[in-house]
């Protein structure tokens, strides 16, 4: 009688090791819930969700309360981001993916770094068990890519994606409703080389490094740090002084103070933001900017009512790719032009 006792205490002792074994860390757990967190983190930045709330820098969208482990999961989406096209690469090349798994596929490319770069070994979770078999295949498929893009290691191909940020010019948009071209001109060659932009009209180009953040011109709205790409739409729209147009999608309202200037202030901007907290920094904006012509809405875009007689007279819709239902709006939003008007899509 007592031997069975003593057997069934060693059976149970040894099932209850077995149970601690498997039972997750707390490390584990956490490094299990920052991989999903970044991945929600990285699906918001890459398409936007359908209601778009939470658009904004990393820093942004991961310093927002609902995420717990902000410090790992700001690590994991930096990191991802810095290898995404590798790790897309991989994945396309590996095959491996349901169309199930392609429906998680930021979680996906968030496992993929930690299993190829990060930390590997006690991953949990059903999504990286998956991965964790097929990571022979995932190997050789990096293999494969690293040879077909003729480099010896992944530190050779990140190297190749990237230009060093020291290395890239600085733009300033001159604001020309408050301050002309040639005064901002010889305002920054106090300090800096300065060039005109040959495409776009009032941009002007600076050394890389420059660092005009705290520059009187930026801080009183004479200038804005906008990007060349970011600068060239409201020019290739072209608005004429008098006419009304509507800025999609606004904030924090670069193109929609671009526009203001081309308009000479004169006409109106419809300008829509369906981010309430956005919505504060556009209006900042505009008024920093000195834009008088701009009516702000806090509004889905998409809900303008095209037969409201508030739209009768607009010429023209600027419309960011990263709005959300930007990709249907086009039948929608012709309704509210006039025949002869233009829509820009921007990319
Ligand atoms: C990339 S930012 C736009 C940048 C802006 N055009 C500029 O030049 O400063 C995208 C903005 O569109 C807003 N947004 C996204 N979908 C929208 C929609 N359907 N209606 C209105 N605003 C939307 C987001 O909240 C976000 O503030």
């Amino acid at each position: 009688m007592a031997r069975r006792k003593a057997i069934m205490a060693q059976k149970s002792g040894a099932k209850e090791r077995k149970r601690e074994e498997k039972r997750p860390s707390n490390a584990e757990r956490s490094a299990y819930f920052a991989r999903r967190e970044a991945a929600k983190v990285l699906r918001s930045m890459l398409q936007g969700d359908a209601r778009r709330r939470a658009v904004g820098s990393i820093k942004s969208l991961v310093y927002s309360p609902s995420i717990r482990n902000k410090k790992a999961t700001y690590a994991l989406v930096c990191q991802t981001l810095k290898h995404l096209s590798i790790i897309k690469d991989v994945i396309e090349e590996a095959n491996i993916l349901s169309a199930k798994q392609k429906k998680q596929k930021e979680l996906m490319y968030i496992i993929t770094y930690d299993l190829l770069f990060g930390q590997e070994g006690s991953l949990i979770g059903d999504a990286e068990k998956y991965l964790i078999l097929k990571k022979d295949a995932v190997q050789s498929a990096l293999s494969r890519v690293l040879r077909r893009k003729g480099v010896k290691n992944v530190e050779d191909l990140v190297a190749l994606d990237e230009i060093p940020d020291l290395q890239k010019p600085r733009y300033v948009r001159v604001n020309t409703l408050k301050i002309d071209t040639e005064f901002a001109i010889r305002e920054l060659r106090q300090q800096y080389a300065v060039q005109e932009d040959d495409l776009v009209p009032d941009l002007l180009i600076l050394p890389p490094g420059a660092d005009l953040h705290n520059h009187p011109l930026v801080v009183n709205g004479s200038a804005f740090l906008q990007g060349k790409a970011s600068s060239m739409s409201a020019v290739a729209l072209g608005p004429k002084p008098g006419w009304e147009v509507i800025d999609a999608c606004a904030a924090p309202g670069n193109k929609t103070l671009h526009l203001a200037a081309l308009m000479k202030g004169k006409g109106k901007i419809i300008a829509c933001e369906l981010n309430r907290e956005r919505v504060k920094r556009l209006q900042d904006n505009v008024k920093l900017g000195g834009a008088t012509n701009v009516k702000i809405k806090h509004e889905d875009f998409l809900n303008l009512d095209p037969k409201d007689p508030a739209y009768a007279k607009v010429r023209a819709i600027l419309l960011d790719p990263s709005c959300s239902g930007s990709g249907t709006a086009f039948e929608r939003l012709d309704h509210l032009l006039p025949s002869h008007s233009a829509v820009i899509m921007l990319t």
